[in-house]
Formats: structure tokens, sequence, C-alpha cells
């Protein structure tokens, strides 16, 4: 089920609210990347605390490890998982992609060894629909093939064209499947304007409860991504929620919002936390540079997350250069606590109409600089 209900628009900026099988969010959103059925050094209660709504799960490693039988009987990822909000799962596809050694794409499916025990795998839409379905997440994905970035206009059609057919194919299986949730359809076209129009109006055509913007983020320039991101704004139906998948930096965040995006996800605020990279409302901070080894002050004076308010600039350089798993954690409250608060503020910013003043802002502030 997905009940969408749009409350403004200023620009092409939304603010929506999505109410799904696990509970309603509120628009736009950045969604949390869970890996292993876990988002990295982060418990359910730490994701609570900074008011994640939904989170991701993952479809291609939890069908390999611990595999769909033991999921199957927790009724699902949640229970599993001990997150009872909403969760988001990609079909696999982009992971087979770009993780296993592909063996062979064909019509059918694609064919791949898998990268723990060597077995040959194969995943096509129907079988990705299954996986999703023992998962019971409250947003699938279809199925789709993520064309690269620098692929010719042929060979995007080509390949636009094999992921509308694997549309086709997702759907009828949810449908056969009985599956309760929401299923999202997937725009490709490369860096092609009239090849994004296509793959949407074949998307449209099919029916879908939301609609994902794919293939960006893959590699291209960022100018390119911006792009695609200003052709779209004007096409995307306007009832139903836009989803931006493996985006981005804060920048991208805004200029996506900006853009009609309602939904995010990226690897970033987590893999970054874990790398000491980390994001503060003036610029961001490498916390391993010696420079903050006397530092007592917290990582962003305006910040309200447990690591700004407990800890200082010192403790975190000490528990990074130390390899400690606090720091680690930490880290990672502290970026998805940020993006969660820019999230919030945009969503604030859009219901009292002044989304281009507090753009303005961020971007002054983020050039700020940190001392
Ligand atoms: C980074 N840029 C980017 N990502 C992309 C993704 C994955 C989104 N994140 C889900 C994911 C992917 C990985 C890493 C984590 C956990 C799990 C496995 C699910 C997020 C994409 N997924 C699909 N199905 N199609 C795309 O075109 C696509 C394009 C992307 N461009
Ligand atoms: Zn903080």
């Amino acid at each position: 089920m997905l009940n969408f209900t749009l409350h403004k628009k200023d620009g092409y900026a939304r603010r929506a609210t999505v109410e799904l099988n696990h509970g309603k969010i509120e628009t736009p959103v950045f969604m949390p990347v869970g890996t292993y059925g876990s988002v990295k050094a982060m418990t359910p209660q730490n994701l609570h605390d900074i008011n994640a709504q939904i989170i991701l799960g993952n479809t291609y490693h939890l069908w390999l490890r611990p595999g769909l039988e033991v999921i199957e009987q927790f009724g699902g990822l949640h229970d599993f998982i001990g997150w009872n909000k909403p969760i988001l799962t990609d079909s696999g596809g982009f992971q087979v992609f770009s993780l296993s050694d592909m063996r062979k794409l064909t019509e059918e499916g694609c064919t791949f060894k898998s990268p723990i025990n060597g077995d040959k795998l194969f995943l096509s839409p129907e079988i990705s629909m299954q996986i999703q379905t023992v998962l019971n997440s409250d947003i699938v994905m279809q199925l789709d093939e993520c064309t690269e970035g620098n692929a010719s206009h042929a060979e995007a059609q080509k390949s636009l064209q094999m992921s509308l057919r694997w549309a086709e194919r997702s759907k009828r299986a949810f449908e056969d499947l009985r599956n309760p949730n929401a299923l999202f359809g997937i725009i490709q076209g490369a860096m092609y304007e009239d090849l994004r129009e296509e793959s949407l109006r074949g998307l449209e055509d099919i029916g879908f409860k939301g609609i994902a913007i794919g293939g960006l983020s893959v590699g291209e320039p960022k100018p390119e991504m911006y792009r695609m991101l200003r052709a779209l704004a004007p096409m995307l139906p306007e009832n139903k929620p836009h989803y931006l998948m493996g985006v981005g930096t804060p920048e991208d965040l805004v200029y996506g919002v900006a853009h009609g995006v309602d939904m995010f996800d990226c690897v970033m605020p987590t893999r970054n936390a874990r790398n000491g990279w980390l994001f503060t409302r003036f610029g961001d901070i490498k916390i391993k540079n010696a420079k903050h080894r006397h530092d007592k002050r917290p990582l962003d004076e305006s910040c309200t997350c447990y690591a700004c308010t407990h800890f200082s600039r010192a403790y975190l350089y000490h528990l990074h250069k130390v390899g400690e798993i606090l720091g680690a954690q930490l880290n990672t409250i502290h970026n998805l606590h940020f993006y969660q608060v820019i999230m919030q503020e945009m969503r604030d910013a859009i219901d009292a109409g002044r989304f281009a003043d507090w753009q303005a802002q961020f971007h002054e502030n983020r050039a700020r600089g940190t001392d």
C-alpha cells in the first residue's frame, strides 16, 4: 500500500507525506543505508534517536547471507533486524552489475558468480520480486539495468527498453505474488534528455506507485547529473514519490530537492564517517588531521547530536587514530544526524514557502568553512 499526499510546492521543491504499511514518512527524506541487515555502527535505537524515518535493506546481500529461508522465519526483514518503521529494498541488479564478476546479461536476466561461495546465481525480474516479497519491504524496486553514464545514445536506448520490459515483468510478478507493498519503476536513459523522457513515459504507461531516477551518480561529471535533474524536474508525475538513487552529498540533496526529488539514499554519511570524513553546517572536517589533536570544541557547535553534545574533536581524533569502534559509532551518529537535520530544515522551509532563502543560506554556511 502507498498513499501519497502532496502538502505544498515551492518551485519544484515538494513537501509530502507517504503512507506505507509500516507507517508514514515525511518528505523530502534521506534514507540511511543498511548493508548486511544493519546500518553499520548504528543500533535501531541510535537510528530512532536521529529521527531516521525509513532505511534501506540490501536485497542482494541478504539473499546470499543469511539467505531467504532464515528471513522467512521472521516474516520478513523488519522482525529480523528489529526495525519497525518502513524499509525500502533495491532490486539487487545494481550490485550484480557493479559487484560480482558478471557472467552474462540476457533478456531473461543476469547470471553471475556468488562472491561468497562461487555458486552460479541467476537474477531475473521474477526472482527479484520473490526475494523482495520475502523481505516484505514497504517499497520494492523493479529489476533494472543501470545504464553506464558514458553509454552512446543507441546503447542507452537499447538498455532503457530492456529495463522497461523488465519493469513490466517486475510488475506482473509483484501482482502475481500478491505483494501488499509498493512497487517503484526506475528511469534510465543515461545522459540523454530524450531517452530520459522515453523511459519515464514508458514507466507511466505501465503504472507504478513511485518513480525512481536511476543511472545517475555512476561516475558521470556532477554537471551532467545536474543537467539530467533539470531536464526531469518538469516531467516527473506530481501525484507520486520521486526517488533519486544513490545520491549524494549534502549539496546534491539540496539540488535534488530543488528539482522535485522527494527521497534519497547514499552510503556517504555512513561510509565517510568510518573514514573520519565528517559533514558539518560550515563544511567538512577530516578528523584524522592532526590539527584536531588538542581541540576541545565539539565537531559542530550548532549540532545537537550525541557526539557533539558529549565529546570533543580531540577525543574523536584520538578514537580515529587508535581505530576504536566508538569512533565509527560517534562519527556515524553525527553524519546521519546532520543529514536528517538538513532534510528537516528543507521540509520546514518548503512548508514556509522560503526554500530559496534556506538554499542560499545553506550554501553560504557550507562555503564559510570550518576553522
Ligand atoms: C551510488 N550511485 C548509485 N547508486 C545507484 C543504485 C543503488 C541505490 N542504492 C541502493 C544500495 C546499493 C548498494 C549499497 C547500499 C546497500 C544496497 C547495495 C542497496 C545502497 C541504483 N539502483 C538501481 N536499481 N538502479 C540504478 O540505476 C541505480 C543507480 C545508482 N547510482
Ligand atoms: Zn553532531
